[in-house]
């Protein structure tokens, strides 16, 4: 090591969502946009679809906070994926030693599930379906919405995990236009935030297929609030049922929720792939 100042850092995924964890327990700086976009370029950083941070938590009973931010640098509310590799990156650190921990997020708490062989289940909020819940401008709350993109009729619903989602359910997802109609939707002045748009096909009460265009990274192998969000969307218009397994390019992830009024549940699997030091000369 040229003794340049260096950040540790762990790179891991969960179903091909990928991410870098930093450890900044005791009072490390966050990160800023222009270290999140270096960190993850994908050719002249690590590369990652989100950074992901492991603090020192504010709230009573939480074992760490964890925030989130894009490879485009902007910081999101939400990443289900990422919080399962924080859940296991602190069981591996000794720090979460139960197999039941909470862990605090930016939307609230979070409670997690150690179900053994990296698979985690947590539980990751009530979704809100209010416009202003994303937000989303419209006049009121709909259970869909439309609107004409390319000369294409779209018609999707909404739901907030904490970070805004939009869901199109198509009858085909490899047929489905997400390198088109992602950027579109989000380029809407209608979601001032932007938003993460997932295309679902239903396959069965119990099984559906995903492909999600995230705000800030493009399309994902795999979208954890945004397989939670298409659920709720999908369950709440009575297409599906309330235990799903969501089949995600990446892999597949099982998301419950019981009621309305109920958190969503999802569990899926972590991996750890490898440990560095990241040059902070590298950073403009
Ligand atoms: N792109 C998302 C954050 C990451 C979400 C996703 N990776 C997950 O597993 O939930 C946003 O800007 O709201």
């Amino acid at each position: 090591m040229t003794g340049a100042a260096s950040l540790r850092f762990s790179k891991m995924h969960g179903a091909g969502n990928d991410f870098v964890v930093l450890d900044l327990r005791g009072g490390l700086p966050a990160p800023t946009p222009a270290l999140a976009r270096a960190l993850g370029d994908r050719h002249t950083g690590v590369g990652f679809d989100q950074l992901l941070t492991i603090e020192d938590p504010a709230q009573a009973g939480a074992v760490a906070r964890y925030r989130i931010w894009n490879a485009d640098g902007s910081a999101a509310q939400q990443c289900g994926n990422g919080a399962r590799c924080v859940a296991a990156w602190l069981q591996r650190d000794g720090v979460a030693s139960e197999s039941m921990f909470v862990l605090e997020a930016p939307p609230g708490p979070v409670a997690v599930q150690s179900l053994g062989e990296g698979r985690y289940a947590l539980a990751l909020g009530v979704p809100r379906f209010e416009p202003a819940d994303l937000p989303f401008r419209a006049e009121a709350a709909q259970d869909s919405y439309r609107f004409t993109l390319g000369g294409q009729d779209v018609v999707f619903g909404i739901a907030s995990m904490g970070n805004p989602h939009a869901v199109v359910e198509v009858p085909d997802v490899d047929a489905a236009d997400v390198a088109g109609l992602g950027p579109a939707l989000q380029a809407r002045a209608e979601f001032p935030e932007g938003v993460n748009v997932g295309f679902a096909q239903v396959l069965a009460p119990d099984r559906i297929r995903l492909r999600v265009f995230e705000r800030g990274a493009g399309e994902t192998l795999a979208c954890g609030s945004g397989a939670c969000a298409a659920v709720a969307v999908l369950a709440r218009r009575g297409r599906i049922g309330r235990h799903v397994f969501v089949e995600l390019p990446g892999g597949t992830l099982e998301i419950t929720w019981p009621g309305d009024q109920s958190p969503v549940t999802m569990a899926g699997p972590t991996a750890f792939v490898f440990e560095g030091d990241f040059l902070l000369e590298q950073v403009e």
